[in-house]
Formats: structure tokens, sequence, C-alpha cells
């Protein structure tokens, strides 16, 4: 493990100074006014909203205390047989207590208690906050397979999709509307809204890069779109090939040609803690970008850590920057796991207030403009945390992870959700008994 890979020790946290510095680039000093959000370029750059004199100085010395990862990044069906295999899974685990006997109810055996008295009772003072239903946005289809080099068939895509959606997840994120020179992934984009369109049990957005991409998800019978932009100069450039600024320009036309047409839009903010050239990027910046597409009219800002470098400590400040300056409820986390931190991450995110969580079953994703990005948290095991926790999603974690299953299947690969893996060698191992 060379230096660089090592992880934070305890004399490596930040310190008492760092902290208050943080706190200096966070919400609490620099909340902006109104009239920061006129401020253009003195906004952006988070000039004008520190107390210290020195700003700039501390945030460059705090980037290097907080983000040691920077240089290292920068070197570097049967629908039929599907309920039957479902109930059956259901069923083998109930023996062993692993999953719900009705859904969002898991076991007590495991402790992972959750009923009113046990969770919210007793622990009362640390999950204070937390939202008693969760929507979770499921991007597995898209953000999920984007990535892939070798080219899954539209049919598979179609099935994910239909499975992901009977399992009760709300918003399964579905394709992507652009370029396909850029993602040959989902060239299919059309094939695959046209196979789906008739689904009524869930939202299924789609990306859109451009109006161009907009018009052509319209057509294909798309019912909500989704732009995407970036904290990071570069990564906007590297994805979209635009700058922030030209990519805004861009996404007020998508948006006022889905007024037109009454699509509802939902916002990305990409790069919010991190970015793979820049390194750390500033919370007032995020916050700048998702006042921006909350502004033209979206009704929903995802927030995304691309490349999943933030810990709850750099999560924190990003949050309270953005939370000054767009409400909560509007707010969706999305974290990729690359460190390992995204269960922590969304459970701090959910103690600030936000409740729309997005993730790819099975842990699939990262993406292809963004090295060294690895899959989205697993949709299973962010159900698992929330049933733990006493969470509503109305998701039913069995089928969940037959969709899960199926894909990984078809992938080659053993599932990126440790709670499906954990889940399914129990059963094996219950059915030798
Ligand atoms: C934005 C562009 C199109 C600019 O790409 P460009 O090359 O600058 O665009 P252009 O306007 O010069 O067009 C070039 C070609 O693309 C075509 N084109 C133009 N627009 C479209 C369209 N909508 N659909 C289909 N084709 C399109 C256009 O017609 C033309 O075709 P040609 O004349 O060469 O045959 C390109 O950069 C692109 O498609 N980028 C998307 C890249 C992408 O999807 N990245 C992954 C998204 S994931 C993400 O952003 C992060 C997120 C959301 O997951 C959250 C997170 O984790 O951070």
């Amino acid at each position: 493990m060379s230096s660089l890979e090592e992880p934070l020790g305890f004399d490596k946290l930040p310190s008492m100074s760092t902290i208050d510095r943080i706190q200096r680039f966070s919400a609490g000093a620099c909340r902006p006014t109104v009239d920061d959000m006129g401020m253009g370029n003195c906004w952006i750059e988070g000039r004008g909203c520190s107390t210290s004199n020195s700003s700039d100085e501390d945030y460059e010395e705090y980037k290097g205390e907080a983000f040691p990862w920077r240089r290292h990044v920068r070197d570097a069906s049967d629908g039929e047989a599907f309920n039957r295999r479902a109930k059956s899974l259901s069923k083998n685990r109930m023996k062993f207590g692993h999953v719900c006997k009705s859904r969002n109810l898991p076991d007590q055996h495991y402790s992972s208690k959750c009923t009113e008295r046990g969770t919210r009772g007793i622990t009362n003072k640390f999950l204070n906050g937390i939202p008693k239903f969760v929507k979770i946005v499921e991007v597995g289809p898209r953000d999920g397979l984007q990535n892939e080099k070798n080219i899954v068939p539209t049919s598979v895509k179609v099935e994910l999709i239909r499975r992901l959606v009977s399992s009760g997840l709300p918003v399964v994120e579905a394709t992507s509307f652009v370029s396909p020179k850029w993602v040959p992934q989902l060239a299919d984009a059309k094939d695959v809204m046209k196979a789906v369109c008739d689904i009524e049990d869930a939202r299924l957005p789609v990306l859109t890069p451009n109006v161009k991409g907009f018009e052509a998800a319209v057509a294909a019978g798309a019912k909500e779109v989704a732009i995407f932009a970036s904290a990071s100069e570069s990564f906007s450039k590297s994805n979209i090939n635009c700058s922030i600024e030209e990519s805004l320009a861009r996404y007020h036309a998508v948006c006022l040609a889905a007024k037109e047409h009454s699509v509802p839009v939902r916002g990305y903010v990409s790069c919010v803690v991190g970015c793979p050239v820049e390194g750390a990027i500033p919370p007032s910046k995020v916050a700048y970008v998702a006042k921006e597409l909350y502004d033209m009219g979206c009704f929903e800002i995802s927030l995304a850590d691309t490349i999943g470098v933030g810990t709850p400590g750099t999560v924190i400040p990003m949050l309270e920057a953005v939370m000054a300056a767009v409400p909560a409820e509007k707010l969706a986390v999305h974290f990729h796991d690359t460190y390992g931190q995204s269960l922590p991450n969304i459970l701090i995110s959910l103690q600030m207030g936000i409740s729309t969580v997005d993730s790819s079953v099975a842990g699939l994703g990262g993406c292809p403009y963004a090295k060294g990005a690895s899959g989205n948290v697993a949709t299973e095991d962010v159900v698992y945390m929330l049933n733990g926790l006493g969470v509503k999603t109305n998701v039913d974690l069995a089928k969940l992870m037959l969709a899960g299953e199926f894909i990984s299947n078809h992938l080659g690969r053993q599932s990126g959700s440790k709670t499906a893996v954990a889940l399914c060698r129990v059963t094996a191992d219950a059915s030798k008994i």
C-alpha cells in the first residue's frame, strides 16, 4: 500500500482548526443571501462569504488536510417465475430472520431493530431528524450500465427495468438520450424507452444533455427527464464538452421546452465533493450550481459524489452550503462507493433532513468520464440499512435482490451489494439444513 492509499489515521483527522475552517466554508458562514445569488463570480468563488480575511488560503490548507486522495486520483421473464422466486427467497430467509416478514421490517434476530419503540424510541437522540419514508431513485439501468464495455442487449435492459419496478421502487432512471458516440452502451435509448413507457407503477426519467436529447426522449415516450451539470469545470468539459455556464444555458433551454410539454425535470450536480482533475470542490460552488438548476425549474436536485471521495466530514459542509440555497426537501443524494463511504454519507444526509437517495441495484455503475469512479451505492444495501432504521421505502428487498441477481448473472460477475452477497450465502446455508 503506498502512502497515498493509506487510510486517514486518528493523527490525520482534521484538527480543530481545520474543523473551524470547514465551518467557515460551510453554510454557517457562507450562507448565501438572496443578494449573493446575483453576485455572479463573487458567489461562485465563495468570495465575500467568509468571515476570514484569508479564506482562499484556508481553503487550500483545508484541501490538503481533508482531501489526501487528490494527488492519488490525479495520478492515476418471466414475471410469474420471478414472483415465485421472490416468494421463496423471502420465505427461506425468514427462517433466519434476514428479510423482513412484511415489507420494511427486518428481523429481530440480527438486532437491526426497526420497531417504533426499538429504534425510534430508545435511540431517538441519534435518529431524531431521520425521515419516516425515503424515496429511493434507482439509477442502475442508466448510471449502472452506462459504463459497461460489452453492450447489454435491449431486452435485458427492459427486463431489468421491469423487475426493478416490480420490487416497489418508485423511480427507475431508464436510460440516457445522449450522443451514442459518447456513450455507446445507451445508444438504444429510444428502443428501451418505447418498450417500457407503458409502465405505470413507477416514474422512469431519462438523462437529456440538450434540447436534441429532450426532443428525442419525449418522442420515445419519456414523461420525465434529468439534466446533469457539474460543480467542476474540468468534469463539465470532459463529460458534456462545455463549461459550467454553457451547460446551464443549454439546460435552461431544456427546462423551457420541458415546461411547454409539462415534463418534470430533475437536476444533477456532479463532483459535489471532489473532481478527479481539480481535487476538492468548494461547497459554495456546489450551492451555486444547485441553486441555478433549482431556479430554472428542476423539481429536485441530486447531489452526486461522482468519484465517491466524500466522507461525512466533507459531505456535511457541502450539504450545509447547498441547503442554505435550496430547500432540503428538494434535494437528493447520489453517492458512489469508491471508498466505502456511501452508507455513512447517506445516514448523515438523512440526519440533515434529506429524504431522497439515489442508488444502483447490485452496486452497478461508474462514469465513463470520471476515471477511478466505482459503482453507485447498492440499492440492496441502502434498503437493508433503511429497514434496520425503521424507515419505509416500499421496496421488497427479496424482489430487488432477484433483479440484482438477474443483471449480475447477465454481466457474469458477483453482485456489488454486500447485503445481496451476505443474504444469498445465508440462503444457501439454510437450504443445506
Ligand atoms: C452533450 C454532448 C451531446 C455534446 O457533445 P458534442 O460532441 O460537443 O456535441 P455536438 O453538438 O457537437 O454534437 C456532436 C454529435 O452528437 C450528436 N448529438 C448531440 N446531442 C445529442 C443527443 N442528445 N443525442 C444524440 N446525439 C446527439 C450531434 O447530432 C452530432 O452528431 P454528428 O453530426 O457528429 O453525427 C455529449 O457530450 C454527450 O452526449 N455527453 C453525455 C455524456 C454522458 O452521458 N456522460 C455520463 C453521464 S453521467 C453524469 O453526468 C453523472 C451523473 C448524472 O451520473 C451523476 C454523477 O454520478 O455524477
